[in-house]
């Protein structure tokens, strides 16, 4: 008979107590399946006098993480306490040092210090899993290891915050604005605790940053990606784009380029019929593409208790099973320090405007367009009755440049009332 696996939790909120309530409902099953039984040794969270819905009274207590990870009595330390410094950071590496395994489901300690986590795990043997890390529910970071393992994978990119694809989603159908859809979704709870991790895109980054070292070996490089968030998003231009047949998200994209890895988290228009257009609400899409396999894609839940701890228990039962690995999917200390794309790869882009209703305004556009080296595609100007007039552009590709470029001259021009947007078309 194998030994139990014996798992001391830290964190016991909507993850946490997923976790257990998994590990408890699934119990026959999980050993079933592993040949082990997981067992819960000790727990910790802030506040011992807590109400959760679910009796703790069969595990040990720590008031402190990092006394949890060094017991004796456990062997695999679940961190689901979150954060990229403090007690998540200080419990992680105490459990590697004392020679346990970790689980974590913190994507954004793995974006700042994962390189430095990998290095020191893999010196002491251990192993670091993070399936919940990235996309909730969706098992990508196994499809990326492990199913896409013959592949030379090419690019990366989703829809990896869904709080931010509810809010446009939201703004979308109600034909509410930025401001209102943010303030409902505050009040739903829908937020984290600080909501520019989520509206100003970095909690998506943090999770682009780990799949864009998986991808390519290279190591995690949060700071190399090119990052705006959604709250510049109008509803003018989500109807607008809706107009042209297109959806406005907030995509993340990682593919290695001959100037090098493009990683950028921004609002781009895809098309409204392709998948990617299609994902509604606050679910989760990552899309791989590899040389062998070609492209695939992943749809599902990215946050919530079941759909994150189920992601959770996958790391668990490798680990029961003696399952492991590099953590970013080759030796940490042979993953390359990346070298970030001096500028993304060309691409159509949408251009919205108001323009002076008089005779030449629009030429003055295209003049400007056309020295900046941008050819236009398809344009549309709206009737109105007020004195300036919406104009909206499409363009052939071009470069991120020349787009700049263009907009610069634009203010020159006379003919603008108030700034032109400018999107990128994503190519998916
Ligand atoms: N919620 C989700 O849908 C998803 C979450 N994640 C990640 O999972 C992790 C956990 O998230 P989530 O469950 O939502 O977070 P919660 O805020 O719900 O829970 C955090 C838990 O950590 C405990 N905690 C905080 N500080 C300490 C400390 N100093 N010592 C011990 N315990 C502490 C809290 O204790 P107390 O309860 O006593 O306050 C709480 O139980 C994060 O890294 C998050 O990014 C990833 C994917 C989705
Ligand atoms: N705030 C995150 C939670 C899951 O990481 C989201 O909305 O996707």
């Amino acid at each position: 008979m194998s030994q139990p696996l014996r798992l001391g939790i830290a964190g016991l909120g909507t993850v946490g107590i997923g976790v257990l309530r998994i590990l408890r409902q699934h119990a026959a099953l999980l050993e079933a399946r592993t040949g082990r039984r997981l067992e819960i040794t000790a727990v910790s969270a802030r506040d011992k006098s807590k109400d959760r819905g679910i009796s703790l009274a069969s595990y040990a207590w720590e008031a402190d993480p990092v006394a949890l990870a060094q017991r004796d009595d456990i062997d695999v330390f679940v961190e689901l306490i979150g954060g990229e410094e403090g007690p998540a950071k200080d419990a992680v590496e105490a459990a590697l040092s004392k020679g346990k395994d970790v689980v974590t489901a913190n994507k954004a300690l793995l974006a700042i210090h994962g390189q430095a986590l990998a290095e020191k795990a893999e010196a002491d043997g251990r192993a670091l899993r993070y399936e919940a890390a990235v996309a909730g529910g969706i098992p990508v970071i196994k499809a990326l290891t492990e199913g896409l393992a013959g592949n030379a994978v090419t690019r990366v990119m989703g829809v990896m915050n869904g709080s931010c694809n509810y809010i446009l989603t939201r703004m979308e159908t109600a034909g509410l604005s930025y401001d209102e859809v943010f303030a409902e979704a505050d009040a739903l709870g829908y937020l984290e605790a600080d909501p520019q991790l989520d509206v100003g895109g970095i909690d998506a980054a943090h999770k682009l940053a780990i799949l864009s070292s998986l991808a390519f070996g290279t190591k995690v490089d949060f700071a190399g990606i090119t990052l705006e968030g959604i709250d510049r998003v109008s509803i003018d231009d989500i109807r607008a784009a809706a107009d042209m047949g297109y959806k406005i998200k907030l995509l993340g994209v990682a593919q290695q380029t001959a100037r090098g890895l493009e990683q950028r988290m921004q609002p781009c228009l895809v098309p409204a019929t392709s998948p990617l257009g299609q994902l509604d609400g606050g679910t989760n899409m990552v899309v791989l593409e590899g040389d062998a396999v070609g492209q695939i894609v992943l749809r599902g839940p990215g946050a919530g208790e079941g759909p994150t701890a189920s992601a959770v228990l996958s790391d668990i039962c490798d680990l029961a099973r003696g399952f492991s690995g590099p953590v970013f999917g080759l030796p940490a200390t042979t993953l390359e320090t990346s070298q970030p794309a001096t500028a993304a790869l060309p691409a159509s882009y949408y251009l919205r405007m108001s323009l002076h209703d008089k005779p030449g305004a629009l030429a003055k556009i295209a003049t400007v367009l056309g020295e900046a080296g941008v050819s236009i595609d398809r344009m549309r100007q709206y009737g109105h009755d007020e004195t300036a007039a919406p104009v909206l552009i499409v363009t052939h590709k071009t470069t991120p440049a020349a787009i700049a470029d263009a907009l610069a001259a634009m203010q020159d021009t006379a003919v603008l009332s108030g700034d032109p947007v400018a999107l990128r078309i994503e190519d998916v």
